[in-house]
């Protein structure tokens, strides 16, 4: 396993993270437990706030939220300057209770809802990224109920294939995200908002999909988008001020991901964009981009304990422990890869091959299919490296199983920040 941000192995022959025995951790939380690097988040979003920049234009950084969220993580996204997007009235209310400053929060969505719309602009959220045609009547029907007047960003979908899993595409021109830069009323669209009293239009938003490691796919975007808002110029006379460009960089969950050196695609998209711009004499708009799972997942690690071993009929040997596709369904949905390692004998020989299950009535819970661990005893620890996105915010009940605290820890000490759930609270909505 790959020691990530402030791992290291420790005189115990202990797995630590952020200066705490992950071993200690466990045994002091229960498990399984979501630990968090927080020094990593940092660092993330300090390189991300140094390395986009343009000597020629403002740039933003706005943390997908979607990746992972709570109180606590929405103080750190705060106090590093980030900005916020949020896609759903919980997420919304989330920010809202840690009092994030709603002037850098971006509200996006295919589905909003009445209720949610209301919420944001009685929040005076900054900006609200807009879908279709429905949600834009929606939104400035609402906004002269509540006399608000709001920036928008329209989404659109640039027709771009990026080399991720499909399910994860974003941009094909079957998406049901945005409204395609090739549809006939695409124009008029633009020109109706640009119109609009209640809506002041700032820009577009794209985003092309999740995990991707190649830098092209990012570069590629950029040029159909400076071409498209080129167009829009010429077309409806707007010119675009804003261009959000979204999220989307791949990170290293084991051996099979090459490194996608963000710094550099930064800079490429930088760059791209200022020689796009400068060919077709387009001023260059501010740009903005979305880091989700680049910011969070290689902080996270999640500790399970070991319950039991099994060899099948077929040989298959099996490692079960006392989480699954509950705490992380990312196996189950995308066939995703993971590292881990025994937390209490980091330095014991790797010598034989496992399928980690998960405790779930179902076949397709599994949380590594194939991986070399020590031959484990009951109660040891693993630990899965680099779950820090789509994991606790996809967690689940299924089962009626608990979902797992979640432990910030950093130089030493360790906080809990959210807490596990009790059986009441699984109870708690039933009559
Ligand atoms: C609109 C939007 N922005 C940002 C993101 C964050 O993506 P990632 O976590 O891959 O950086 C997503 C998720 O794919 C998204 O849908
Ligand atoms: N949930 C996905 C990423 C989706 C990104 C949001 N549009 C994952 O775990 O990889």
């Amino acid at each position: 396993m790959r020691l990530l941000g402030t791992m290291r192995i420790n005189d115990m022959d202990n797995l630590e993270i952020g200066g705490c025995d992950a071993v200690i951790l466990a045994k002091k939380y229960g498990t399984p437990l979501y630990v968090f690097d927080t020094a990593l988040i940092r660092e993330r979003c300090a390189s991300y706030t140094k390395t986009f920049k343009s000597s020629k234009t403002e740039t933003e950084v706005i943390y997908a939220s979607k990746a992972f969220l709570t109180l606590a993580m929405c103080r750190l996204i705060d106090e590093a300057g980030l900005s916020l997007d949020v896609v759903s009235g919980g997420e919304l209310f989330t920010a809202m209770k840690a009092n994030f400053p709603p002037e850098r929060l971006y509200f996006h969505g295919n589905g909003k809802t009445v209720e949610e719309l209301i919420t944001a602009l009685q929040y005076n959220v900054g900006t609200i990224v807009v879908d279709n045609e429905f949600e834009i009547e929606m939104l400035q029907y609402l906004c002269a109920e509540l006399d608000k007047r709001v920036k928008v960003l329209l989404r659109v979908n640039p027709g771009i294939e990026a080399h991720t899993h499909a399910y994860i595409q974003t941009a094909n021109n079957d998406s049901k995200f945005g409204v395609s830069i090739f549809s006939e009323n695409i124009y008029e669209l633009i020109k109706s908002i640009h119109e609009s009293y209640y809506l002041d239009l700032r820009g577009f938003h794209y985003h092309i999909g999740s995990q991707i490691l190649d830098h092209n796919s990012f570069v590629k975007a950029i040029e159909s988008m400076v071409e498209f808002i080129d167009k829009v110029r010429t077309d409806s006379g707007y010119e675009t001020k804003e261009l959000n460009m979204g999220g989307g960089f791949g990170v290293y969950y084991s051996e099979h991901d090459n490194d996608l050196d963000i710094e550099q695609t930064l800079t490429a998209m930088v760059e791209a964009v200022e020689t796009e711009c400068k060919t077709r004499r387009f001023p260059i708009p501010k740009l903005l981009i979305e880091p989700g799972r680049s910011i969070v997942a290689n902080a996270g690690t999640t500790l399970y304990k070991v319950t039991a071993t099994k060899e099948t009929y077929g040989g298959r040997k099996f490692i079960f422990v006392d989480g699954g596709m509950t705490d992380n369904p990312r196996t189950a949905l995308y066939d995703a890869i993971y590292e881990a390692a025994l937390a209490n004998r980091m330095k014991d020989e790797t010598d034989t091959t496992f399928t980690i299950g998960g405790k779930c009535c179902e076949s397709g819970d599994i949380l590594i299919k194939s991986i070399q661990l020590p031959y484990p005893k009951q109660n040891d620890i693993l630990a899965v490296a680099s779950t820090g996105a789509y994991n606790y915010s996809m967690a689940s009940n299924y089962n009626r199983i608990r979902k797992p605290a979640v432990v910030f820890v950093e130089n030493g000490k360790s906080k809990v920040v959210v807490k596990r759930e009790t059986y009441e609270d699984i109870l708690r909505n039933d009559l």
